[in-house]
């Protein structure tokens, strides 16, 4: 493994990483680094907690010195927490040129936003929704010279998921330049790959690791019943609580509602535990977040807002309360910990229902998730108290408002997409009945066919009987 400044990076920025403990290379930054220098596109596919993030922010402060102007970069990232993570590493190695950053998301105030991007700052760090609505309402800062642009966890960002955003990421292509290096990493790229390479069009660099998980990372499984999850939970917490002094666990779950009675329950069994959903107002999902990385609390139970990027080095435990669906959103969550060399565990709660699950994310990962040994008498003894406190607290929850701000947040969302939430409640009922008649005629098919078949089948045993009768009286008796 080379050195840094072998790789082409100034002696400030060399000395500058060993302030922060970068003193060798990950493989991703020796391998794209060089590549970026030379003025190449690039796509850095590397595990989790391995350094993308400086592979890129060097190259970019390393020739940001040797031209500055704003706006020179702009990384687009799908979540805010990550946006601030991202402007905070360039602040910290860019320190010594001065470097001005701007962070644009959403949940903050625009106006203030709007005044930073006049400044021009030399680096923007912005999630789509946010930067395509100020391109769309203002006209007081320009990217037609960007040198850089990077699409941190670059999957995410081209995938059509829950938040789609690809008509932001249309928006704000539509303002930059041609002539620029793109640069795209995350964990998991090959699943978009194709439409990665429409973007970073200059035949790319393209580099990947070997493995998609850490060597680090013991990858565990507890089987598990439905009604019986709560319990091994709260055992594993206890368990943790118990044996070591300085801990902190991410908890994953599938919903907002599910985040919050998991955490009342937790504080009910007096665990130090905080959420992060995107129910949350933005400032207090800062505050939670800042509070866990403080220690402060150290129990974090989150949604996948939190499945990427997120670096933590005091996250010892990662917990899947469910299974993910999709094997790349097992890598990202359980890459929250084990990160940069440190060592770190998994557990993922498996129903039998999720099996199939498993089995492919152990295709993917190519390793076998290892059973979690776990003494089913403690479980079984507090079984009953925490599905009682399950019960209890949402009750507690189905007496706040947190359905209808929900169902407030579903119409918020829809008025900023342009639609019309009434229009679009009639249209999705309508759909609704629609499929709802397909199952019906389907349903319908399916008993004619089962009749069908019943009646063939019950043709075939009479005229077998039949047969059987006539052979049986031409057979002469004994
Ligand atoms: N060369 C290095 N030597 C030691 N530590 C490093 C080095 N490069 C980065 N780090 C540290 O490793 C940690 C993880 O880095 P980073 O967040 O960039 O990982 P990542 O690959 O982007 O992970 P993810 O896929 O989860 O986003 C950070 O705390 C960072 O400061």
């Amino acid at each position: 493994m080379g050195d840094l400044s072998s790789l082409g990076l100034s002696d400030w920025l060399v000395k500058q990483c060993k302030q922060l403990g970068i003193n060798k290379p990950t493989p991703v930054q020796e391998n794209c680094m060089p590549a970026i220098l030379e003025g190449r596109d690039c796509m850095g596919c590397a595990k989790t907690g391995s350094g993308k993030t400086a592979a890129f922010v060097l190259p970019v402060l390393q020739k940001l010195s040797e031209d500055p102007y704003g706006i020179f970069c702009l990384v687009l990232t799908p979540t805010r927490e990550l946006a601030y993570q991202i402007a905070e590493q360039f602040r910290v190695l860019g320190k010594p040129l001065g470097l001005r950053d701007c962070i644009i998301v959403g949940g903050m105030d625009m106006v203030a936003q709007a005044l930073e991007l006049s400044n021009q700052p030399h680096v923007v760090v912005a999630t789509p929704g946010r930067l395509a609505d100020h391109i769309r309402s203002s006209n007081t800062f320009s990217m037609s010279r960007i040198k850089f642009l990077i699409l941190d966890e670059a999957d995410r960002l081209l995938e059509q998921g829950c938040t789609d955003f690809t008509k932001d990421l249309e928006v704000i292509m539509g303002i930059l330049p041609a002539k620029r290096q793109t640069l795209l990493f995350s964990a998991t790229l090959t699943d978009t790959l194709q439409e990665l390479k429409n973007i970073a069009m200059n035949k790319p660099f393209f580099w990947e690791s070997k493995t998609r998980t850490v060597e680090e990372l013991d990858q565990r499984y507890i089987l598990t019943p439905e009604k019986v999850k709560d319990a091994y939970l709260i055992h594993l917490i206890q368990t943790f609580t118990d044996e070591h002094d300085d801990w902190s666990i991410i908890i994953f779950t599938n919903t907002c509602k599910n985040c919050q009675i998991l955490t009342m329950m937790l504080r009910e069994f007096n665990f130090p535990t905080i959420s992060l959903h995107s129910m949350m107002k933005q400032k207090q999902r800062f505050a939670n977040l800042a509070k866990f990385k403080a220690s402060v609390y150290k129990i974090l139970i989150a949604t996948d807002v939190a499945a990427r990027g997120l670096d933590i080095p005091t996250v010892q435990v990662v917990i899947n309360h469910n299974t993910p669906g999709l094997p790349k959103i097992y890598i990202h969550r359980v890459g929250r910990t084990a990160r940069a060399g440190r060592n770190g565990v998994s557990i993922t709660l498996v129903t039998q229902y999720d099996i199939h699950l498993v089995h492919s994310i152990e295709e993917q990962i190519q390793t076998k998730l290892k059973e979690y040994p776990v003494q089913e008498k403690e479980v079984h003894k507090i079984l009953t108290q925490v599905n009682v406190t399950r019960r209890q607290c949402e009750i507690k929850l189905e007496s706040t408002d947190f359905d209808e701000k929900k169902e407030i947040n579903k119409r918020k969302q829809l008025i900023l997409e342009g639609k019309d939430p009434d229009l679009e409640a009639k249209r999705r009922a309508e759909l609704e009945k629609i499929k709802s008649q397909k199952k019906l005629f389907k349903q319908k098919i399916q008993e004619n066919i089962e009749r069908q078949k019943h009646r063939q089948l019950k043709k075939k045993l009479m005229k077998r009987k039949q047969m059987k009768k006539k052979k049986d009286g031409k057979t002469p008796k004994q």
